[in-house]
């Protein structure tokens, strides 16, 4: 028997699809990220956007896109299919999709949601997908750390770098 958080893991079209059929909840919360190894932080995060409306969409990075963020040459360690995997484990996720640009600013523009957030390191008036969102009546939301948390700082510990 497949496990139940699978049916959260969409495609592009299938997640528009359940947007459009009205599968998910409005407030629609929209959310992005790479989420290479899951920590306290995005945990916290995630829930936290999840309170910001009825249903929370986490749209990930894909293994390519994230080799060209420049993170390091060997991320991401896990793959698109693990990191959703983990993602769509938590409560508080309804739905996990992927985007295969830079940004995930076409994406959101094809979803619409009410509300995109990012964690507190983002000024939110800088970046483009933004200005989408207002055009449409929908709101930006940068949630503040609660706990110094990162991928990158783990690695750094393992590492003993
Ligand atoms: N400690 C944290 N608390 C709250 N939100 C966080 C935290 N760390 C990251 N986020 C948010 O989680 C999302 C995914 O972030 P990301 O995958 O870059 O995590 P990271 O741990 O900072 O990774 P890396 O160190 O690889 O950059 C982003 O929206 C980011 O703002
Ligand atoms: O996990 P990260 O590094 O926070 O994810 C990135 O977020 C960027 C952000 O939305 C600013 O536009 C995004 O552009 C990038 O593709 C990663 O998802």
């Amino acid at each position: 028997m497949p496990a139940r958080f699978e049916s959260k893991l969409l495609t592009r079209d299938q997640c528009l699809a359940a947007v459009l059929a009205g599968n998910l909840a409005r407030p629609l919360v929209f959310t992005n990220g790479v989420f290479d190894i899951l920590h306290r932080g995005h945990v916290t995060y995630l829930d936290a956007a999840a309170q910001l409306g009825g249903s929370l969409i986490v749209a990930l990075n894909t293994d390519a896109s994230v080799r060209r963020l420049g993170k390091g040459s060997d991320r991401p360690l896990n793959a698109l299919s693990d990191r959703a995997a983990l993602i769509a484990a938590l409560a508080c996720v309804d739905a996990v999709t992927s985007f295969d640009e830079d940004t995930p600013q076409a994406l959101i523009e094809v979803l619409r949601p009410d509300v995109i957030v990012k964690g507190g390191d983002y000024d939110m008036d800088a970046l483009p997908e933004t200005a989408s969102v207002r055009s449409w009546g929908g709101r930006a939301v940068a949630i503040p750390f609660e706990f110094e948390r990162s991928t990158t700082a783990l690695l750094r510990k393992v590492r003993g770098s």
